[in-house]
This record gives structure tokens, C-alpha cells and sequence, in this order.
């Protein structure tokens, strides 16, 4: 058996018999009560997120009463036994550490042991706390494909997004108007792009990492983009060749660009847990990151543990997301988790998306097309 057909550990969760009850993950219920997600505007099951960065709702029920486990002290330990993986991301590959189940960096080990009784707890607090809805955003014709060794047929790519768009889920982010050195496999973002764009009802953003992508979108048919920084300098600089102040003036380009058109922008922000040169980020520059997203426009900011170095019930992750919080202290945040570089996030997976829907989360960001879990 391969380690991405390993079980999940549902012994650890409310059993999905629980879950189909509250109905919380038909695709059904995935769908926004309000299809018209314009900028700056999130509608949220009868709330209303604006970029101002108030919510409508009340978030009382989300008190250190509710999750006191998130009070407890942190416990880091250091690791011995070293092995190094590679990720690809554009046309870089990249080297990181793992021990066993552990994200090793150069001051400390994450471990997902670190907390049993926490995550043994974890049912209980999730079935609390969870939000009353939660957007997914579909990847996987985006992120998925870009890491496929060969090179996915146009029309394959086209069938996937029908599909995925039968499927329930309305909001699928279609491809990506990168440079065709760096990512060969999206090179005909243009002709996806014009044969899914007018899908009914389906939102359909697609990467833009500059202007030049932007107005390539555009022409093609998006109505939708996103940029993507990092909060590592060094994966910036692997990912899109330049730094991460670099980057935010492009971005701010794309967003002014796409104000005038009234095309909304996602912001995604990488290696938000970890990164595998420079190691655990800080949670203040991905507040930094994020914050100068949010402030240039961008409806709705993803955060994305890139190398699925985050674990569920871990005290790092738990410090690291509150403080994020605290830091900028949004409501209209969404989390994107278990990017599935790394086995041991697919293990964890639904316990990952337990403990982040605590927070509470209000959207996720899926691939289909490496695990099916919604
Ligand atoms: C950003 C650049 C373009 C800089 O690439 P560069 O080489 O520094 O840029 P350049 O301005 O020197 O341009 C080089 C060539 O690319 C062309 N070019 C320039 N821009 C475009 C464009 N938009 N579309 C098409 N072509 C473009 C440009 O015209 C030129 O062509 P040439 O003159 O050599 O023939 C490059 O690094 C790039 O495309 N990177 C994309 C990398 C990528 O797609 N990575 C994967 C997505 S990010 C991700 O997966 C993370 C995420 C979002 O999932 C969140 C998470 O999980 O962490």
C-alpha cells in the first residue's frame, strides 16, 4: 500500500454519518447563497463580509471558553534523523526536511504527536464551533495540473472543469496565464479559458501573476483572478523570480487594473507554516503579506501551507494561525490547507480541516484531483 493510501485516522473525528447529518459538505451546501461574489464583498449564509473588515456576524460563539485548548503552552522539541523530499513549484524544485512525520527546520521540529489529547478532543470542539458555511474553492485544474509530468490534452482539461462544475461545486479556479517556460502544463490557459468562461453560475478565476497575465485573462474571458505571494523570501524568489516587495508592487498593478474592471481579486499568500530554505515563518510577515493584499483589494486572502508542513492539534500551528489573527484581525480570511505536497498532510487531512474550521474558517481550498474528499 502506498503512503497516499494510507487511512485517514477517522477514529478521530465525528463519524461522517455525524457529518451528513448537519449536512454540512454536500456540494449543495457548498454553494454561496449569493452567487455574485463582486469585490470586496463575501455573502456568507446571510452575513456579509466587506473589505472594511467587519462581519455582520456575531462571532461570541467563537470564545477561549469554546477552545481552550488553544490556551495551552507550546512544547518544541528538536529532531535527529533527517531526509530531504522535493517539491516542484514553477520550474524550481525545492528541498525540504522531514523526520518521520515532522517538519524539521533549523530551530525546531513540528510534530504532529506533540498534542494527542488535544486532537483526541478535537471532535468535540469541532462539532461546536464549525462556521454555519464554508466556500471551497476547487484547485485542482490549476494546481493540479501545473504539477502533472505530462502535459494534460486541452480538451481533458476542459471535461475536468465540466465535471467538476456538475459536481456541485461553483467555484473552480480554471488555469493559469503564467509564463509557458515556467509552466509549460498551462500553456493553453488561453483556449481553457475561452472554452469554460461561460459556464452558468460557475465562478472561474485564474492565476495572473502580472499584468501581462491579467490582461490575458481578460481577453480570454476571465471575470475572476487571483495573485499569489509568498511570506518567504527565498520561495518568492523560486516561484516568480523576484522578492516578495517586488511582487506586492506587480500585484498592486494587477489589482488597480482589475478595480477599473470590476473584477474581483483573490490573494494567495504561500509557505504560511513553513518554508523549506528559511524555515518556520513568522506569523507577523504572513500578517504582512496578507494584510498588504487585503489592503490593495483583494476580496479574499488563501493561506497556504505549501509544503504540508502545518499538522492538526500541533501547538506551533495553533500559535502561529492566532497570531495571524491577531495580527490582522480579518474576518474575511480564508485558509488554504493541506496543499497535498507531502503525504503525511493527506493522512491528516481531515483532522487539518477539523482544527482550522475551529478558528472558524470560512473557506478552503480543495484539489480534486489528489485526494476526493468533498
Ligand atoms: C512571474 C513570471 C512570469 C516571471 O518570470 P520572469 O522570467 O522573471 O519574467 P520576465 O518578465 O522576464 O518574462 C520572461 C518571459 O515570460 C513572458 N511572460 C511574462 N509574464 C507572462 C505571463 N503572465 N504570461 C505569459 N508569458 C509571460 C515574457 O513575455 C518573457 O517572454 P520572452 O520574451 O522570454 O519570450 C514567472 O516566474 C512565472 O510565470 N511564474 C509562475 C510560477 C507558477 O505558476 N507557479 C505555480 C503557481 S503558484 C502556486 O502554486 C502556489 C499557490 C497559489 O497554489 C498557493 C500555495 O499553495 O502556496
Amino acid at each position: 500500500m502506498s503512503s497516499l493510501e494510507e487511512p485517514l485516522g477517522l477514529d478521530k473525528l465525528p463519524s461522517m454519518c455525524t457529518i451528513d447529518r448537519i449536512q454540512r459538505f454536500s456540494s449543495a451546501a457548498c454553494r454561496p447563497r449569493v452567487d455574485n461574489l463582486g469585490m470586496g464583498n463575501c455573502w456568507i449564509e446571510g452575513r456579509s463580509c466587506s473589505t472594511s473588515n467587519s462581519c455582520d456576524e456575531d462571532n461570541e460563539e467563537y470564545t477561549a471558553e469554546t477552545f481552550p485548548w488553544r490556551r495551552q503552552t507550546r512544547d518544541l522539541s528538536r529532531g535527529d534523523s533527517f531526509s530531504q523530499k522535493t517539491m516542484t513549484m514553477g520550474r524550481n524544485s525545492m528541498k525540504f526536511g522531514m523526520i518521520d512525520n515532522s517538519f524539521y527546520a533549523s530551530d525546531y521540529q513540528y510534530s504532529p504527536q506533540s498534542n494527542n489529547k488535544n486532537v483526541q478532543d478535537m471532535p468535540y470542539k469541532f462539532m461546536k464551533g464549525i462556521p454555519k458555511f464554508v466556500k471551497i474553492v476547487e484547485v485542482g485544474p490549476r494546481d493540479g495540473l501545473q504539477n502533472e509530468k505530462n502535459i494534460v490534452p486541452t480538451d481533458v482539461k476542459i471535461e475536468l472543469i465540466h465535471r467538476l462544475a456538475s459536481s456541485g461545486l461553483s467555484v473552480i479556479e480554471a488555469t493559469s496565464f503564467v509564463s509557458p517556460k515556467w509552466v509549460p502544463q498551462l500553456a493553453d490557459a488561453k483556449d481553457v479559458m475561452q472554452a469554460v468562461h461561460n459556464l452558468g453560475g460557475i465562478r472561474l478565476p485564474v492565476l495572473t501573476p502580472n499584468l501581462k497575465g491579467f490582461e490575458a485573462a481578460i481577453a480570454a474571458g476571465a471575470r475572476e483572478v487571483a495573485v499569489f505571494a509568498s511570506a518567504s523570501e527565498s520561495f518568492s524568489k523560486s516561484n516568480i523570480n523576484c522578492s516578495i516587495e517586488e511582487s506586492l508592487v506587480r500585484y498592486r498593478a494587477v489589482t488597480h487594473a482589475a478595480k477599473e474592471l470590476s473584477i474581483p481579486v483573490r490573494g494567495y499568500v504561500s509557505c504560511v507554516v513553513g518554508c523549506p530554505v528559511e524555515g518556520p515563518i513568522p506569523p507577523s510577515r504572513v500578517a504582512y503579506v496578507a494584510k498588504e493584499l487585503y489592503d490593495m483589494g483583494c476580496f479574499e486572502i488563501s493561506l497556504g501551507d505549501t509544503i504540508g508542513v502545518g499538522t492538526p492539534g500541533n501547538e506551533l500551528d495553533v500559535f502561529l494561525f492566532e497570531n495571524f489573527m491577531l495580527h490582522t484581525e480579518h474576518t474575511n480570511i480564508s485558509l488554504m490547507i493541506a496543499f497535498p505536497c507531502l503525504t503525511f498532510v493527506f493522512k491528516h487531512f481531515l483532522l487539518n480541516i477539523s482544527l482550522l474550521l475551529t478558528f472558524p474558517v470560512l473557506c478552503v481550498d480543495c484539489d480534486t484531483l489528489y485526494r476526493l474528499f468533498f
